[in-house]
């Protein structure tokens, strides 16, 4: 690392302080302005260094806990943390073990433990990767592993766990032909069509980025708009749309899309993205309920536990209890409602969520049906190209889970299902 090496690891440590001290997700912290001070390859990497140490947090914890008579300050614990994985995964001591202890050295509270810090690392170097290799894939905490179990059974956990583990590999939906971007850029053509990039890349120095040839989206979240197949000059409306990633598929095919979100920020960047890619769409700041019409289409992409995204976001576990997502059951059930009534007869609708939960995705579903005697699921409209039949639900949704694709890097979790009015 370079000579802002130091600066880089302690914003590290001050995202890991804030994700499981202040149950803060670290899109808030960094979006508050926390690593503004850092150039912005710094910043990638003070990032990266927070993510990796959450996705090993349980084995640094392992590897620590023989070197500890008693658990130190948080600060101090995460200082230790961000080294040890550094140091397990091959980073240099000499780098690691400096910059830990002048961390600790600078900080007014806990400057007196430096020489414990540096002893403890030094320990690490000598011994903790050979335990690293020896210990188990981190599980989620138990607030969250035990719905998912009963839900898929201990294997599957197994699987999801090694995914998040793992991370995401970057996905690219082209705005043309998938397969002539992904050999200019060498990536891997998936099944569904979306582009998988060689690792390791720049986005921005990709080819066709200023051209706004694609975007970045998960494979599974491209899904949604696939099944939505909307036509050119049909009427659609995006409800809860930013930042933009099925609005931007929905103009490309040519429909006339009215995209809603009620967050001004997040709208922002639809449309900096439209903008990008020469895309045009109608843009709603506003509350998805107080939305009126008629529509032929309609995608509804509603807030939810993200729990199908932790391979990007491993603070997610950490940050939250799942004490909110009562409420955003709640909520979806209610949005369902209302976009079914903006439905013309005739017309479609896929409801989707980036959750694992099923309480988010089958159920509202099978409910939803139950509730309004002239909808029901279209379960052939869910079988596109590269759509495994296995992935289909008995109520007739597509249930995806991050174990989908081991062998090519994965998917994000995600269920959609496509409803139809009468
Ligand atoms: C899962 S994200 C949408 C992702 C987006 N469809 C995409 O593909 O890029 C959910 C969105 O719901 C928005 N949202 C939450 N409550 C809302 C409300 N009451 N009305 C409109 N949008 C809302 C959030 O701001 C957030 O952008």
């Amino acid at each position: 690392m370079s000579k802002s090496g130091m600066q880089t690891r302690r914003s590290a440590v001050y995202l890991l302080d804030q994700v499981m001290g202040e149950g803060r997700l670290m899109s808030e912290v960094i979006g508050s302005g926390a690593l503004e001070r850092l150039e912005p390859a710094d910043r990638a990497r003070a990032q990266r260094l927070a993510m990796d140490t959450l996705r090993g947090l349980e084995r640094a914890d392992r590897v620590l806990q023989k070197h500890l008579k008693k658990v130190p300050a948080l600060t101090v614990q995460n200082v230790l943390r961000l080294g040890t994985v550094e140091l397990c995964q091959g980073g240099a001591a000499h780098g690691v073990v400096n910059d830990a202890v002048e961390i600790i050295a600078k900080n007014k509270h806990h400057a007196g433990l430096k020489g414990l810090v540096n002893a403890v690392l030094r320990k690490v170097d000598a011994d903790g990767q050979a335990e690293w290799d020896r210990l188990r894939i981190p599980r989620m905490p138990k607030w969250l592993r035990k719905p998912l179990a009963q839900a898929y059974g201990s294997d599957v956990m197994l699987g999801i766990e090694a995914a998040h583990f793992n991370g995401a590999p970057l996905d690219l939906t082209a705005k043309g032909d998938a397969a002539a971007l992904a050999d200019t850029i060498g990536g891997e053509l998936l099944p569904t069509g979306s582009v998988r990039v060689p690792v390791g890349q720049q986005v921005s120095a990709l080819a066709g980025y200023e051209a706004g040839d694609w975007w970045v989206q998960d494979a599974a979240a491209a899904l949604p708009a696939k099944i939505l197949n909307v036509q050119a000059g049909e009427k659609v409306l995006d409800l809860c749309a930013a930042p933009g990633g099925k609005t931007m598929q929905m103009a490309a095919a040519g429909a006339e899309v009215a995209a809603v979100d009620d967050n001004p920020s997040r709208m922002a960047r639809v449309e900096e993205n439209l903008k990008r890619t020469g895309l045009s769409a109608t843009l709603v700041v506003g509350d998805a309920m107080a939305q009126q019409g008629a529509y032929d289409a309609i995608l509804l992409d509603a807030p939810c536990s993200a729990t199908g995204t932790m391979r990007r976001h491993p603070d997610l576990p950490f940050a939250k209890d799942g004490s909110e997502f009562g409420d955003l059951i709640g909520m979806q059930e209610v949005f369902l409602d209302h976009a079914l009534s903006l439905l013309k007869p005739g017309g479609r609708l896929v409801f989707c969520t980036c959750s694992l939960l099923p309480d988010e995705g089958e159920v509202q579903v099978e409910e939803s049906v139950a509730r309004w005697s002239g909808v029901s699921v279209d379960r052939d409209a869910v079988l596109i190209e590269g759509v495994d039949p296995d992935w289909v639900t008995e109520e007739g949704g597509l249930r995806l889970r991050p174990d989908y694709w081991a062998d090519r890097g994965g998917m994000d979790g995600f269920y959609m299902a496509l409803l139809r009015k009468a």
